[in-house]
């Protein structure tokens, strides 16, 4: 099966994707983020564009799972319950109707029942969650430079920002559909120390021989 990472936005999960399916010799599946349409456009209207983009991102998470469930520790760099975190804190901002929310909650209950790994496993083999401050948050997503994430755009982010990761610990601790384990997002410079790297690949592998999915 694979492995999937979470984490909020700027934690280090596109990153992390990378060094662990080159370390591991699989294969990463991204976020559709640079080339997704709705994705500035939810920025600049979320209310207008909230449910819109969860389909969006629903129906090309779907393609990544089941592109990636082909072979053994291939790794996602977002998990799909992560999705439903997202819209129902924006749902609860007054951004998604109860009625999309429905609507949308149905629709993800079908899909993951089509999932041939989901009815036999329902779940991935690992979960690596990235665990951030918000000042860390901040200083990542100031450092990668989306604009339409950038604080100083629009002074309602600071706030969404911090909603979504007191969400987050929630969220994290609740998860129970696999093996999960943290890593200090804020301690381990994985990208640019590789003494950091390593440790971090070693923790992630000690999990996986844990589980047997690593020789
Ligand atoms: N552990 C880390 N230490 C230092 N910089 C990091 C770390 N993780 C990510 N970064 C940097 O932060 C930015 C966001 O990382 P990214 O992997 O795109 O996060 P995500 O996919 O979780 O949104 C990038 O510029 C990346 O180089
Ligand atoms: N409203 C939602 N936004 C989402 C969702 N998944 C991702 N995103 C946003 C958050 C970031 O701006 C960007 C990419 O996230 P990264 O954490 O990979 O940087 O997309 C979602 O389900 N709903």
């Amino acid at each position: 099966m694979m492995i999937v990472l979470s984490g909020a936005i700027g934690a280090g999960k596109s990153s992390l994707a990378t060094i662990l399916s080159e370390h591991l010799g699989t294969e990463a599946f991204y976020e559709q983020v640079d080339n997704n349409p709705v994705l500035p456009l939810f920025y600049k209207d979320p209310k207008k564009y909230a449910f819109l983009l969860q389909i969006y991102f629903l129906n090309k998470r779907f393609d990544s799972i089941k592109k990636a469930m082909v072979q053994d520790n291939n790794v996602l760099d977002r998990s799909i319950y992560e999705d439903s975190l997202f819209f129902h804190m924006n749902a609860d901002m007054g951004r998604a109707t109860p009625q999309e929310v429905k609507v949308y909650d149905e629709l993800l209950d079908n899909m993951m029942q089509e999932l041939p790994y989901a009815a036999a496993k329902k779940a991935p083999d690992l979960l690596v969650h990235l665990d951030i401050s918000y000042d860390t948050m901040i200083h990542r997503i100031e450092k990668r430079g989306r604009s339409y994430e950038q604080p100083e755009q629009d002074p309602t982010l600071p706030e969404y920002y911090h909603q979504l990761l007191s969400r987050y610990d929630g969220w994290y601790d609740d998860y129970d559909y696999s093996p999960k384990m943290k890593i200090d997002g804020d301690k381990y410079d994985f990208v640019e120390n590789p003494e950091d790297r390593q440790k971090v690949l070693d923790l992630i592998d000690e999990q996986l021989r844990k589980r047997g999915t690593l020789d």
